[in-house]
């Protein structure tokens, strides 16, 4: 199996597998209990919590830990409003469903909510931006790079331009956190572990000091009274080694996955064209049509390759996806694009091998009777 799928989920790297296991063995404490194992797992996660904070790179701030970035991102946008008397979000029409779901949520609740259109390149007109953040506006939310065709939005002027209207900004930093720079200005990050070689369930939200949004999930009164519910030493452990090592790794991962970038398209050759900018893009992501292609069938013919066709919820749903209509393509273009992910463990030869077997079988199935 050649896995090319880093956007779904990242395999998980050794070294936090070894981390985790004796949070999941012979370290079983509750970490939120005064007995000595219990204070063990509670320092562990305070180890970790600081490594995260340190990987996310910014100042004045802490992390909480959530089950991952979806409940962050609910958490981000549901507390801001339950705080704030201004009742507009601005956020972009390619967003993770995270978000879109949520505004349309915020909807039913007679929130206003401006979706900003994006470009063939994927990218939001910025001035169209800035007209839309006013004083009505209580959150910006705009994510880094985007999952299904990794092009990177203005974060860094969304952000000014909130806080000069007097809103915050959250980023769902979930597909750049550990490989990119998080650009300096936002108030809440979204943060996901298993995207950056961790395990599934947990992740969390950053927020700016005096940026707590309110409470969404009642209890225990577990991290400093933000989120209840009893943390897993092991996925917090899991979570702040992925970060320790996506940080120590970063220069190193960009540069082999900017060489991987250039060999696929290379490999891929004439017939190709990228989905969304070229250059304010992720190298780790590439969403590729191809005239004529069943993006579909080209991946239930070439089982031992693991890709996709957009985001894990597009491929179940079966509607072409919200990004590839946003960026201009019709249903028939849509269908006709996959995505190709790769990164720290993707070897330069079987990535090679991939993209001449897809290659080969989109030509092959071009002369196939529809
Ligand atoms: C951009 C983006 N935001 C949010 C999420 C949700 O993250 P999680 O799986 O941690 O809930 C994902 C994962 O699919 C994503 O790619």
């Amino acid at each position: 199996m050649i896995y090319l799928d880093y956007q779904a989920t990242t395999p998980l790297a050794p070294e936090v597998a070894a981390a985790m296991r004796p949070w999941f063995e012979e370290k079983f404490a509750n970490p939120h209990s005064p007995s000595t194992w219990g204070r063990e797992a509670a320092a562990a996660i305070e180890v970790a919590r600081g490594r995260v904070e340190q990987a996310i790179g910014l100042a004045g701030g802490r992390f909480a830990f959530t089950s991952g970035a979806t409940e962050a991102i609910n958490w981000a946008i549901k507390g801001t409003f339950e705080d704030s008397l201004r009742r507009k979000l601005v956020t972009i029409s390619t967003e993770h469903a995270a978000v879109l779901d949520t505004a349309e949520w915020l909807e039913k609740q007679d929130i206003e909510v401006v979706r900003l259109k994006v470009g063939a390149d994927g990218l939001i007109d910025l001035d169209e931006a800035l007209a839309h953040i006013d004083d009505k506006t209580a959150l910006v939310a705009a994510m880094l790079v985007n999952n299904e065709i990794g092009v990177m939005q203005p974060v860094a002027r969304l952000a000014q331009a909130a806080r000069e209207a007097g809103a915050l900004m959250l980023c769902d930093a979930v597909q750049g956190f550990g490989r990119l720079a998080i650009p300096d200005g936002p108030d809440l990050v979204a943060v996901s572990a298993h995207k950056i070689h961790g395990p599934k369930g947990v992740g969390g939200l950053w927020m700016r000091s005096g940026t707590e949004p309110a409470s969404q999930i009642h209890g225990g009164g577990q991290e400093l009274g933000m989120r209840s519910g009893t943390l897993s030493p092991s996925l917090c452990v899991g979570l702040g080694e992925a970060a320790r090592l996506a940080a120590e790794r970063r220069d190193a991962d960009a540069a082999h996955v900017e060489k991987l970038s250039q060999l696929a398209l290379a490999t891929l050759g004439q017939g190709w064209t990228v989905n969304g900018s070229l250059t304010d893009r992720y190298r780790g992501n590439l969403n590729v049509r191809r005239e004529g292609l069943d993006g579909a069938r080209l991946i239930s013919d070439l089982r031992n390759i693991a890709f996709s066709l957009g985001s894990a919820c597009a491929s179940g749903s079966g509607r072409p996806s919200h990004v590839l209509r946003a960026i201009g393509l019709n249903d028939r273009a849509a269908r006709s694009s996959v995505r190709l992910g790769f990164g720290r463990y993707t070897g330069e030869d079987e990535l090679v091998s991939a993209c001449r077997r897809i290659n080969e079988a989109a030509i092959e199935q071009a002369h196939l009777p529809a």
